[in-house]
């Protein structure tokens, strides 16, 4: 399985289709790869807030048609990060696209944790309600987005789905950096999965991104790991990793059910 993950700056002094532009350009420079994946909205910046209501779109707005067409001129499986996604009663999802290699809308997911506590996406964002799992021909793909690397629960629930590999598009600060390399490396080790985290780069609406894109296996061997600019990181991995490590060291069959905490402890 070879992926492609595409780390980009989010230039605010590029437009949002030229953007597009660019980055389909450099989906169709990973012909070939059977999976890549973009980082969280990408087209306007995670913390652009105030260009949220301003760039929202439907799902069949401009960035769906710009990657479907890039997904199917490369022939990949492509998550094509986040947009910020207007539903039809006028409310605002941190919505995760992902593509066939045909261009068929393979998958959508609404980010379920949404970051910024009292402002952001917090505010200003609906919350999603489904974790999703994409049955990928190499690897059933567990879809993620950002702050929900946080929260264990909702991967174990994809793990309980299948998943195999996760997927976690990103717009993470530079400032936390150091949790972005642990909480990846945990998530591959306590759920026996490939990782693949992708991030942005450069520094938008104030805001340091960290970059370094990491590939991890289920070991938590980190596979590939970027810098801080922009980068395509490639990386070939062996799906089938996935059930000998859990062969070999089935913890995740010693988990205790039923133990769940009030779900807001605040
Ligand atoms: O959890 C973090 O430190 C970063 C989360 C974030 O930036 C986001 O979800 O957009």
């Amino acid at each position: 399985m070879r992926a492609s993950l595409i780390q980009i700056a989010v230039n605010p002094d590029q437009s949002v289709n030229s953007r597009r532009e660019y980055v389909g350009s450099l989906v169709r420079e990973e012909a070939g790869a059977d999976l890549v994946v973009l980082p969280e909205l990408w087209p306007t910046g995670a913390f652009a807030y105030e260009l949220f209501a301003q760039e929202a779109e439907s799902l069949d707005g401009p960035t769906r048609e710009a990657m479907a067409k890039a997904a199917r001129d490369a022939g990949v499986w492509l998550h094509a990060g986040s947009i910020v996604e207007r539903a039809a009663d006028g409310t605002l999802y941190n919505t995760a696209l992902v593509f066939s290699p045909d261009g068929e809308l393979a998958a959508t997911y609404r980010k379920i944790h949404r970051f910024g506590f009292d402002k952001g996406e917090a505010v200003m964002m609906g919350a999603g309600g489904e974790p999703v799992t994409v049955a990928h021909p190499g690897t059933t793909l567990g879809v993620t987005t950002c702050y929900d690397l946080r929260f264990p629960e909702l991967y174990r629930t994809l793990v309980d789905q299948g998943a195999e590999t996760l997927i976690v598009s990103a717009g993470w600060p530079e400032r936390r950096r150091s949790h972005w390399t642990l909480l990846a490396q945990a998530r591959a080790v306590e759920n026996q999965c490939f990782v693949l985290a992708v991030g942005t780069a450069g520094t938008h609406a104030g805001v340091e991104q960290a970059g370094h894109s990491i590939a991890v296996d289920p070991w938590g061997e980190v596979l590939a790991e970027a810098g801080a600019g922009e980068e395509v990181l490639r990386v070939e991995f062996d799906p089938a990793r996935v059930a000998a490590t859990r062969e070999q060291f089935p913890a995740l069959k010693d988990r205790v059910l039923g133990l769940d905490a009030p779900s807001r402890l605040r």
